[in-house]
């Protein structure tokens, strides 16, 4: 939990102790991704993490939904709508959602298996819902702040691709495309929201609010990973879950 602050922090300040909080917190640090990324996993267990972070991925536009009907501006919405195109795309077969098939595809998993989200780990489908309620029932500002993982999102991507294009003979750069736009999406969604944050958190409840809400958020993505590593490398798979 967030220790409660003495004193109003500046807006540098706070930014440095939400990075902080990025580098003790987020999921780069997790054992699976480490193994992810240093071959460590079979093809198997690589299906099920990009099955499982399918859901993931596919629920980020319905988050920004939710969250676009309480933005109070027309500058605001219009920034956020944007993460919705890239994510849904402006036409079939576009968008982040849409790469993340391709990504299955490559990895030989049923596409239609894949979206009818059916052999989700129970803690996938409950870490991604309460991100979504999370969005949903929170202040605007703890909305916009649990959103500000994706500071840290393009060096762990930098290091998924190179170390799987490195280690998995049946991991290919086409595979791995959906990544290579979000090297710029993200840090430009990214800086929009710490800027948004920084400017909107003046009191001290307002900021110990925004550190809890990126705390919460390192942790969907932590109970993710470690519900995998519980299931498929630790082989204690839950029932009705994928079978590779
Ligand atoms: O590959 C990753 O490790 C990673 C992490 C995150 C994140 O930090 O939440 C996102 C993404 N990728 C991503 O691709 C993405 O579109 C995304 C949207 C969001 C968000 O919270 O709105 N996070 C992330």
């Amino acid at each position: 939990m967030t220790s409660s602050l003495s004193t109003r922090l500046t807006p540098k300040e706070l930014e440095e102790r939400l990075r902080a909080i990025g580098a003790e917190r987020y999921h780069n640090r997790h054992p699976f991704h480490r193994k992810l990324h240093d071959g460590l996993l079979n093809k198997q267990q690589v299906q099920a993490w990009a099955l499982n972070r399918y859901y993931y991925q596919a629920s980020i536009p319905a988050k920004d939904a939710t969250l676009l009907a309480r933005l109070p501006t027309t500058e605001l919405r219009r920034e956020w709508r944007r993460r919705i195109e890239d994510h849904d795309g402006t036409e079939p077969g576009t968008g982040g959602v849409a790469r993340w098939l391709v990504l299955t595809d490559g990895l030989g998993l049923d596409r239609a298996y894949v979206e009818s989200l059916k052999g989700l780990l129970p803690a996938t489908r409950f870490s991604v819902e309460a991100y979504i309620h999370f969005v949903r029932d929170r202040s605007i500002l703890e909305a916009i702040a649990s959103s500000l993982t994706e500071l840290f999102s393009p060096t762990i991507i930098s290091e998924r691709v190179s170390g799987m294009l490195q280690h998995y003979d049946f991991i290919s750069k086409d595979t791995l495309a959906y990544f290579t736009p979000r090297l710029t999406q993200a840090p430009r969604d990214s800086d929009f929201a710490l800027g948004y944050v920084l400017e909107h958190a003046k009191t001290i409840e307002q900021q110990e609010a925004v550190l809890a809400a990126l705390e919460f958020k390192c942790s969907v993505l932590w109970t993710m990973l470690d519900a995998l590593d519980h299931a498929y490398v630790h082989n204690n798979i839950p029932p009705g879950a994928f079978i590779p």
